[in-house]
């Protein structure tokens, strides 16, 4: 039996949609969603982002060969480099200045969902960690090809979100994504069903996790 990213969508495909099309996208894509909510999600985000470089250095450290290492390394840039600068920028241009961000506590929901992908990569292999980041390499740029194609989503200047859209639309991110799947379904073709199903229980919780993040987002949660 030989798997693919795609079985793990299959076996939480209830979970995968509520992600995807959770009320939150919906507004992001029709621009109807709270001000509020989205400034609070972003500085979760900011803080988010920060865990997330820390398990991509994780990632390094987990890499048992060089392609490993360059692939982990190019993550950390990504993340450092690349869209955490841009985060910054857009916070600023939301009104949430760098000293703002610097002060804020996390949300249940940010401790909740980047300690569970720390801890399952430190507890696991570099397989267990990538399919728990998973949800969120692979689950953004689906969303904004979801957003897309939906008639209710308004482009351009009449969506004040329109540029969070258009960031994980681009062909940067969305060739990231791919990247990420082609690198999983090397791995997936070779785990055995029993391997296979407890990956299956972290890209779950993971999506599950992604959804309480959402939630926190729209309910201005802490
Ligand atoms: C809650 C949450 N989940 C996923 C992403 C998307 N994302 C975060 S890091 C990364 C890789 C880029 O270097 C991507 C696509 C987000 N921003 N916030």
């Amino acid at each position: 039996m030989s798997f693919t990213f795609n079985d793990l969508k299959k076996h939480c495909e209830h979970n995968w949609r509520d992600y995807l099309q959770h009320d939150f996208v919906c507004k992001l894509g029709d621009g109807t969603l709270a001000p509020d909510a989205f400034r609070h999600y972003l500085k979760q985000d900011y803080l988010f982002l920060i865990q997330f470089g820390r398990a991509f250095a994780l990632a390094a450290y987990k890499s048992p060969t060089l392609s490993d290492l360059r692939h982990a390394k190019a993550g950390l840039d990504a993340i450092i480099d690349l869209e955490l600068g841009l985060h910054i920028d857009y916070c600023n241009q939301w009104g949430i200045s760098e000293q703002e961000l610097a002060a804020l506590p996390e949300a249940r929901a940010t401790l909740a969902y980047t300690r569970y992908v720390l801890d399952t990569g430190n507890r696991g292999d570099l397989l267990d960690l990538h399919v728990a980041l998973a949800p969120c390499l692979v689950g953004y740029a689906e969303i904004a090809s979801w957003l897309t194609k939906q008639p209710a989503t308004v482009r351009g200047d009449a969506n004040p979100y329109e540029a969070w859209i258009a960031m994980y639309e681009s062909a940067e991110f969305q060739a990231a994504a791919r990247a990420e799947i082609a690198w999983l379904n090397e791995r997936l073709a070779e785990v055995p069903a029993s391997r296979f199903k407890q990956l299956c229980r972290i890209f779950d919780d993971a999506t599950r996790l992604e959804i309480d993040f959402w939630d926190m987002g729209l309910e201005l949660r802490m």
